[in-house]
């Protein structure tokens, strides 16, 4: 996977004086899954579409397989696109829609055959084959789409939210689906989704895109375990951020004021004494302890609620100065409501920030 396959280099998108994507630089491995993940307006698409070479960067260049393509046209460029609605001709069967790309390149008819069926195999399809799109369900419209977009072997397929008009749990069938297929494959996938779930599920790296901005590029558990700035944090799964107070700060660590109590964390290098801070610590990793427990980090808090969820509860706890504190416990037989009760997590699991970074509301 070391061979770059698409290369961004100081790309920036303006539409008038909007900076739809903002001089943005990233390389994209062969046979690699990639996914740009953010809300609504940060740029993911605008992005997909000047790698498929329909929209022109203002400025930046592109290469894709170590060649430039600025100038180069969205047909002559080795990449297929996969949206979210399948744009399938409704008028012709399953097969003539997967055998159309190979059609307009004039491939011999035996060849065609061989090819189509190969592809419809590999998409599980291959009985429907004389059905037309309207006689598929929104998986099968989605797979044939997929299919067609791979028959010409192309080195990059980009996917722009392919599964988000599908239900839930097709949704989760297809995502493992296409992982697979990616891996049997090995072509370079670039996928567009705002679903933070999904790309964890399906990516080899993330990049996490904020107001046309690249806020982390990372595996999908260094992203989820160690989000670089409060924006990904935030947007990635559920977490507390608490308000505190550096307090002391010694060689490895960081003492904080929490409440009324004083925490323990790993040191930050651009975080000071008497800095105000924001602290990101994820539901599932605090746990609630006895108060005869010795801990380092031991937060004494009031349980609000609890809800039953299913497989976990959550609990809503407070702290003294009146801070909500959300914990997902699957042992919930330790708290009950309006009782005092005991909090610990792991100080190699609270993520730090300095409180003027970028508070605002995601
Ligand atoms: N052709 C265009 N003309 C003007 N503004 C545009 C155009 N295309 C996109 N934009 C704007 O650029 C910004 C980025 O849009 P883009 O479609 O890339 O976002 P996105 O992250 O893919 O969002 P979504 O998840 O909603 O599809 C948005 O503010 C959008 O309104």
């Amino acid at each position: 996977m070391a061979e770059s396959m698409v290369k961004l280099e100081n790309i920036t998108k303006q539409f008038g004086e909007l900076h739809a994507v903002d001089n943005i630089s990233l390389t994209i491995k062969q046979g690699e899954f990639l996914t740009l993940l953010g809300p609504s307006g940060c740029g993911k698409t605008t992005t997909l579409r000047m790698i498929a070479g329909f929209e022109n960067p203002t400025s930046g260049n592109i290469w894709i397989n170590q060649a430039l393509v600025n100038e180069i046209a969205p047909y002559h460029r080795e990449v297929n696109t996969v949206f979210q609605h399948y744009s399938l001709f409704p008028h012709m069967t399953v097969f003539n829609n997967v055998a159309f790309g190979l059609k307009m390149k004039k491939v011999k008819k035996a060849e065609m055959m061989e090819r189509v069926y190969n592809v419809l195999d590999l998409v599980q399809l291959k009985e429907y084959e004389n059905r037309k799109p309207n006689q598929l369900s929104g998986g099968q419209q989605q797979r044939i789409a997929i299919a067609r977009a791979i028959i010409n072997n192309p080195q990059v397929l980009l996917l722009d939210e392919p599964l988000g008009a599908l239900d839930l749990k097709l949704r989760k069938q297809m995502q493992l689906e296409l992982k697979h297929l990616q891996q049997s494959l090995g072509i370079t996938f670039i996928y567009v989704t705002h679903d933070q779930e999904e790309a964890l599920t399906m990516s080899d790296r993330i990049v996490v895109m904020n107001k046309g901005k690249i806020e982390q590029v990372d595996v999908p558990r260094v992203i989820y375990e160690m989000p670089k700035t409060l924006f990904v944090s935030s947007f990635i799964g559920d977490t507390n951020i608490l308000k505190g107070m550096v307090h002391k700060k010694s060689n490895d660590e960081l003492t904080l004021q929490l409440g009324a109590e004083m925490i323990t964390v790993k040191k930050e290098p651009t975080i000071e004494v008497d800095d105000h801070v924001l602290l990101s610590i994820r539901p599932e990793n605090i746990y609630f302890i006895k108060e005869t427990e010795s801990h380092d980090i031991k937060i004494p808090v009031k349980v609000i609620e609890c809800i039953y969820t299913g497989s976990s509860t959550k609990v809503v706890t407070q702290l003294s100065d009146g801070q909500k504190i959300v914990i997902q416990s699957t042992n919930d037989a330790i708290v009950t409501k309006n009782t005092a009760a005991f909090l610990t997590w792991k100080k190699e699991l609270t993520v730090v920030y300095k409180a003027n970074e970028k508070e605002e509301t995601f």
